[in-house]
């Protein structure tokens, strides 16, 4: 089965998502796009929700929240137990944040970054695997918080 990824935003992200589903779809990946799919203002809460539960729920490894600034999504998204959603604004922050954080979200605003950047984002999350190793036990105590 090909590796799956779930992607949402709102209405303030509705360029990169389309860009970000292109970059998924380039990598391999099959891809669900939650949308929204009109210009329509609609609350970020909603889809972070969505795409959050769809992740815990096994739908597909890896979700992608856009909004204007990436931060309603983070901080919508990391209140569904069981999620580790990433606020990244540089590649450096997706890598290290698949690689020691197994980060199962992407947080990323289009107001900040732009398609070009925020495209660069996305493929680095997508790509990145988590190191394992000393960063296993980190996550296990993120998990632990979750009790
Ligand atoms: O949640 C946000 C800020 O943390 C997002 O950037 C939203 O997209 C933004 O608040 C939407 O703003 P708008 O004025 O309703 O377009």
């Amino acid at each position: 089965m090909a590796d799956r990824v779930i992607a949402g935003s709102d209405h303030a992200g509705l360029s990169l998502r389309a860009e970000a589903v292109k970059v998924a779809k380039a990598a391999g990946f099959e891809v669900e796009d939650l949308g929204p799919f009109s210009g329509d203002s609609v609350d970020y809460p909603d889809y972070a929700r969505a795409v959050g539960e769809a992740v815990v729920q096994g739908r597909a490894r890896l979700g992608i929240l856009v909004c204007g600034t990436g931060i309603g999504m983070s901080i919508a998204a990391n209140k569904v137990k069981g999620v580790r959603a990433a606020h990244c604004g540089t590649e450096f922050d997706a890598r290290m944040a698949r690689a020691h954080n197994d980060a199962n979200v992407l947080c990323i605003g289009e107001r900040v970054l732009g398609l070009g950047v925020g495209s660069a984002i996305v493929k680095a999350f997508l790509e990145t695997p988590f190191e394992g190793g000393r960063h296993e036990r980190r996550v296990q105590k993120m998990k632990d918080l979750e009790r």
